[in-house]
């Protein structure tokens, strides 16, 4: 990972983050000036109505799209001019993403889908395999290892989406409502197995949600409001 990031420093760094997008020949300035701290192993609750920018500010520390002004610091290394491999490299080494949506590979299986990001980087496939399956093991799927997505439940297919994300070890997990197309009993289990994870493997995670009870649970709440944090 990087090795030129202080354990003390936070994990992630933004400091006046800044988007616009232009509606309807009207610019909106989605996000202002977003300040934000997050500490090694911290799990920090993302919260704000629907349009709030969630999406967008989770898509700045992603290193997804381009077009924010500010400062995005990514475990020490200075983010938001690097581009194409250093940019892939950074995310790679230090971030996990779990969406909506799952996003499984619907011809592989769980296991398959898991070692996906392990095999990218080069692991051996029985390495692969082998955290692949103990991480599905721990959240419950042991006995679904060779099902794939379509055989599975909406529950199962995102928690093989959680396993996915934490494969490579990421510092930071970057999740967008992550159980949020799922229905509430389900949800809160599979939050509660995704936090508990995360919590276990010390990784940091910034979690965008609607629901204030799932906040509740992580270390700390940030709320989105007019551009900025509250
Ligand atoms: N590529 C884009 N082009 C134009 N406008 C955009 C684009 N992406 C986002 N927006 C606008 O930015 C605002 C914030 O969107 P964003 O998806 O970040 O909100 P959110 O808080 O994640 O919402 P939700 O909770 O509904 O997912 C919205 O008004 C959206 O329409």
């Amino acid at each position: 990972m990087n090795d030129g990031h202080n354990p003390g420093a936070p994990i992630v760094s933004l400091k006046g983050l800044k988007r616009s997008f232009e509606q309807g020949g009207h610019r909106i300035d989605v996000l202002r000036d977003v300040n934000l701290d997050i500490m090694p192993g911290e799990i920090v609750a993302l919260l704000g109505p629907s349009g709030s920018g969630k999406s967008t500010l989770l898509q700045a520390v992603g290193l997804l799209e381009g077009g924010f002004e500010g400062s995005i610091t990514i475990a020490g290394s200075q983010a938001e001019h690097l581009a194409g491999d250093d940019r892939t490299a950074l995310r790679r080494d230090h971030l996990g993403f779990v969406y909506q949506f799952h996003h499984l590979l619907p011809d592989f299986d769980a296991r398959e889908n898991v070692i996906m990001p392990q095999m990218i980087r080069g692991t051996p496939r029985a390495d692969c395999e082998a955290r692949a399956d103990s991480l599905l093991t721990s959240l419950g799927l042991g006995a679904r290892l060779t099902h794939r997505p379509s055989q599975l439940s909406g529950g199962e297919q995102q928690r093989v989406a959680v396993a996915r994300a934490l494969a490579n070890r990421p510092t930071m997990v970057l999740a967008d409502e992550p159980t949020g197309n799922l229905d509430e009993k389900t949800s809160d289990t599979v939050l509660a197995q995704f936090l508990s994870l995360v919590r276990g493997e010390g990784s940091a995670a910034l979690v965008a949600t609607h629901n204030e009870r799932l906040a509740a649970r992580m270390d700390r709440v940030v709320r989105l409001k007019d551009g900025v944090l509250v």
